[in-house]
Protein backbone atom coordinates (compact mmCIF):
# COMPACT_ATOMS: atom_id res chain seq x y z
CA UNK A 1 0.00 0.00 0.00
CA UNK A 2 1.26 3.33 -0.82
CA UNK A 3 0.40 6.48 1.85
CA UNK A 4 1.73 10.10 1.06
CA UNK A 5 2.77 11.31 4.15
CA UNK A 6 3.46 14.89 4.98
CA UNK A 7 5.65 15.73 8.02
CA UNK A 8 6.57 19.31 9.39
CA UNK A 9 9.14 19.27 12.34
CA UNK A 10 8.43 21.57 15.46
CA UNK A 11 11.95 21.60 17.08
CA UNK A 12 11.41 23.41 20.39
CA UNK A 13 13.35 26.70 20.93
CA UNK A 14 14.89 25.93 23.82
CA UNK A 15 15.92 22.35 22.95
CA UNK A 16 19.91 22.14 23.44
CA UNK A 17 21.96 22.26 19.88
CA UNK A 18 23.67 18.58 20.70
CA UNK A 19 20.47 16.83 21.42
CA UNK A 20 18.96 18.22 18.16
CA UNK A 21 21.67 17.66 16.50
CA UNK A 22 21.66 13.98 17.84
CA UNK A 23 17.87 13.16 17.54
CA UNK A 24 18.38 14.61 13.29
CA UNK A 25 21.61 12.07 13.22
CA UNK A 26 19.73 9.31 14.65
CA UNK A 27 16.52 10.37 12.28
CA UNK A 28 18.44 10.58 9.12
CA UNK A 29 19.96 6.81 10.05
CA UNK A 30 16.69 5.94 10.68
CA UNK A 31 14.89 7.13 7.46
CA UNK A 32 17.98 5.83 5.29
CA UNK A 33 17.93 2.96 6.72
CA UNK A 34 13.77 2.48 5.28
CA UNK A 35 14.93 4.11 2.43
CA UNK A 36 17.33 1.32 1.26
CA UNK A 37 14.51 -1.30 2.43
CA UNK A 38 12.32 -0.18 -0.53
CA UNK A 39 9.83 1.00 2.55
CA UNK A 40 10.33 4.43 2.43
CA UNK A 41 10.84 5.42 -1.82
CA UNK A 42 10.78 8.99 -1.90
CA UNK A 43 11.42 11.94 0.57
CA UNK A 44 11.31 15.56 -0.79
CA UNK A 45 12.22 18.68 0.78
CA UNK A 46 9.40 21.41 0.65
CA UNK A 47 11.00 24.56 -0.54
CA UNK A 48 11.17 26.97 2.34
CA UNK A 49 9.94 25.11 5.10
CA UNK A 50 10.38 22.41 7.69
CA UNK A 51 8.96 19.93 6.28
CA UNK A 52 8.67 17.22 3.79
CA UNK A 53 6.77 14.91 1.37
CA UNK A 54 7.27 11.35 1.67
CA UNK A 55 5.93 8.03 0.02
CA UNK A 56 5.63 4.89 2.07
CA UNK A 57 5.74 1.65 0.44
CA UNK A 58 4.35 -0.41 3.28
CA UNK A 59 1.65 -3.80 3.99
CA UNK A 60 -0.76 -2.20 5.94
CA UNK A 61 -2.00 1.02 7.92
CA UNK A 62 -0.31 -0.63 11.17
CA UNK A 63 3.26 -0.78 9.62
CA UNK A 64 2.86 2.54 8.72
CA UNK A 65 1.65 4.12 12.09
CA UNK A 66 4.40 1.73 13.83
CA UNK A 67 7.20 3.10 11.27
CA UNK A 68 6.19 6.48 11.98
CA UNK A 69 6.01 6.10 15.20
CA UNK A 70 9.51 5.01 15.59
CA UNK A 71 10.47 8.32 13.73
CA UNK A 72 13.40 10.03 16.60
CA UNK A 73 11.50 13.70 15.37
CA UNK A 74 8.19 11.86 15.76
CA UNK A 75 7.68 13.78 19.13
CA UNK A 76 8.41 16.69 17.19
CA UNK A 77 6.11 16.32 14.48
CA UNK A 78 2.92 17.35 12.53
CA UNK A 79 1.95 14.30 10.30
CA UNK A 80 -0.37 14.06 7.78
CA UNK A 81 -1.42 10.54 5.96
CA UNK A 82 -3.11 10.07 2.58
CA UNK A 83 -3.78 6.62 1.19
CA UNK A 84 -2.73 6.46 -2.60
CA UNK A 85 -3.83 3.82 -5.47
CA UNK A 86 -3.23 3.91 -9.03
CA UNK A 87 -4.61 6.71 -10.98
CA UNK A 88 -6.47 5.02 -13.95
CA UNK A 89 -4.70 7.62 -16.53
CA UNK A 90 -1.47 6.56 -14.77
CA UNK A 91 0.86 4.83 -17.83
O1 LIG B 1 14.03 16.90 7.89
C1 LIG B 1 12.91 16.34 7.84
O2 LIG B 1 12.07 16.61 6.99
C2 LIG B 1 12.59 15.25 8.81
C3 LIG B 1 13.17 14.01 8.38
C4 LIG B 1 12.54 12.88 8.02
C5 LIG B 1 13.53 11.89 7.65
C6 LIG B 1 14.77 12.63 7.82
O3 LIG B 1 15.90 12.23 7.63
O4 LIG B 1 14.51 13.91 8.25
Amino acid sequence: MLFMVEMTVNIPHDMPAEVAADIKAREKQYSQDLQRAGKWPHIWRVVGQYRNVSIFDVQDNEELHNLLSGLPLFPYMDIQVTALCRHPSAI
